[in-house]
């Protein structure tokens, strides 16, 4: 983040060279043989040291590195001075330079233990408190509706940061869920989103969350807009949308515009980053659905891993060895994405919610300083929970020709141990197989042996597994609200580290803006042919083909 290219630092070279010469004898096999004692050397037992109790394990053994390669990494963080910025971000200085911003999410779950200084965060504590008055009014059924009858349904409306954390989470921590109480969360302008929400919605009993940080995002504003049309045509008076419609957001004149009462909305600051926001009021519906004090855990997980990532050495540091081994595969090796492969079915939005995190965060090709990378930024993130994968894009991951790092995640117990665990046991069977597959993979004598002696080459081939695929494991013993927080805040804190080391700023998104402003002029062109001026061919042809065939 210093705005320096990566490629420049020492570090960097060396490490080139290491890539040249070696990487032709990185072969996992040799290193686990020639090693008994590689697992332990290359793995780590996190312990919080503050807040609730969470433990893992991360075995970042299966990848295709060594001590000295691991020690070149961290000098590269060193060199990059992922420890002062680090603690700029602690600190509270303005390390989004391009929006010249705080960057401090972290501020969101510290619960005064570290010192911060930035306008805002002295408000974190109250605004806590109204999630928790409110969240527990709504869950009791203190909290009416306007004929007064109690909330049944929530329905978040918002869209990327202010979407896909809530979802989630809620998602991850459904066993900790009020069962009476159900989550829908709209997010896409497609009014087909909000149609099929509205179908299973009472109005008498639906509560709608407005998020957004900006309160101005087109999806979100016409998604509420919608929502409250619907809500009106049955309750009619203007006055009872005091009752069914809460507001979440930095924006408070916005929110009022709209007809949401200040009373009813949920303050954030601008330095909470969309993608980093779900710790903030944008968390609301997470409190709904899991109660505050599992929300509040949430947050004291995140920051016993925010203590872990401010105060750990480099070399003990989770996020920043995640950090530097994913470069290694990024900048060296040349993969192009990374994997995030839950074995939890609760986890099954955690690579979507990534996506956002990790490709909004790092997926720039200028630096801070203005100079175009001349290497590899942020992966492509993607990834589905197991066994799932297994049956669909798995033969790439084991048999394809790009090489793809992987993430694998579980814990060791189930909240649901359903035939006595037998479901959990063959989960976790599968969990412990793939890495170990893609890491050892199957010779070409060891198909032979398995085959008829008559089998043809191109069988035996077509069967052979090259191994030598990377991957981490992560495993914790029962995914709590708690060990949940702590993940997030594990892999937000290894983009971040990232995003040093490339230089670049992780805390902007300028690339999502061009395509909304085309979106904007097409908009006004939609009514005629003769309106739709200023594209190319192909753009004037698509929007003139959808001119013939629309119904309104
Ligand atoms: O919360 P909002 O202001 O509505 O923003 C919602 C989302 O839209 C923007 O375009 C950004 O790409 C996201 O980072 C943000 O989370």
């Amino acid at each position: 983040m210093s705005g320096r290219l990566a490629s420049e630092y020492p570090s960097w070279k060396k490490l080139q060279q290491i890539y040249d010469s070696e990487h032709a004898n990185l072969v996992l096999k040799d290193l686990f043989a020639q090693d008994p004692a590689r697992f332990s050397k290359f793995s780590k037992e996190y312990a919080s040291t503050s807040g609730p109790d969470v433990t893992f394990l991360l075995d970042y053994s299966k990848n295709l590195v060594t001590q000295p390669i691991i020690d070149t990494l961290l000098t590269l963080g060193r060199e990059a001075e992922v420890e002062t910025y680090r603690d700029k971000m602690f600190a509270g200085e303005h390390i989004n330079t391009s929006e010249d911003r705080a960057v401090l999410h972290v501020a969101l779950r510290n619960f005064n233990d570290f010192k911060i200084q930035e306008s805002g965060v002295d408000e974190v504590s109250a605004v806590l408190e109204h999630i928790k008055v409110f969240s527990e009014a709504v869950r009791s059924g203190e909290w009416k509706g306007y004929t007064g009858k109690t909330i049944n349904t929530i329905v978040n409306i918002g869209i990327g940061g202010s979407d896909l954390g809530p979802v989630m989470v809620t998602e991850a921590l459904k066993a900790y869920s009020k069962r009476d109480l159900t989550a829908h969360f709209v997010s896409n302008i497609d009014g087909t989103h909000i149609a099929e929400t509205l179908k299973v919605c009472d109005p008498e009993r639906t509560l709608f969350i407005i998020a957004s940080k900006t309160f101005t995002t087109q999806e979100t504003i016409t998604n509420a807009e919608s929502a409250k049309a619907w809500f009106l045509e049955t309750a009619k008076d203007q006055a009872h949308v005091a009752k069914h419609f809460v507001a979440l957001s930095t924006n408070t004149k916005a929110v009022t515009a709209f007809g949401i009462s200040p009373d009813n909305m949920f303050q954030f600051w601008d330095w909470v980053g969309g993608r980093y926001s779900l710790w903030s009021a944008i968390g609301l519906s997470i409190a709904l659905v899991i109660g505050y004090h599992n929300f509040e855990s949430l947050l004291k997980g995140a920051h016993g891993m925010d203590k872990h990532f401010k105060e750990a050495p480099l070399e003990s540091n989770l996020p920043v060895l995640l950090a530097v081994i994913g470069i290694w595969y990024n900048d060296f090796y040349g993969s192009q994405t990374h994997a995030l492969l839950p074995y939890d079915q609760y986890l099954h939005k955690f690579a979507d919610y990534f996506q956002q995190g990790d490709m909004e965060s790092n997926g720039k090709f200028v630096t801070k300083g203005g100079q175009r990378v001349n290497y590899q930024t942020g992966p492509i993130i993607w990834g589905a929970a197991g066994t799932n994968g297994q049956h669909s894009f798995y033969q790439l991951v084991h048999q394809g020709t790009k090489l793809i790092p992987a993430d694998f995640i579980a814990p060791a117990t189930s909240q649901n141990p359903i035939h006595q665990s037998k479901h959990h046991r063959i989960l976790l069977s599968n969990f412990f197989a793939q890495p170990e597959a893609l890491a050892f993979g199957k010779t070409e004598a060891q198909v032979k042996k398995e085959l008829d002696p008559g089998a043809s080459e191109a069988l035996i081939k077509s069967k052979v597994f090259e191994g030598n695929r990377p991957s981490n494991s992560i495993m914790f013993p029962l995914l709590t609200p708690a060990t949940l927080g702590a993940l997030i805040a594990l892999y937000e804190h290894k983009i971040f580290v990232q995003g040093v080391i490339w230089g670049i700023n992780s805390f902007d998104q300028m690339g999502v803006e061009l395509g909304k402003v085309l979106a904007k002029n097409i908009l006004a062109q939609l009514g005629k042919p003769d309106d739709v001026k200023g594209h190319d061919s192909s753009t004037t042809g698509l929007i003139h083909y959808y001119q013939k065939y629309r119904k309104e």
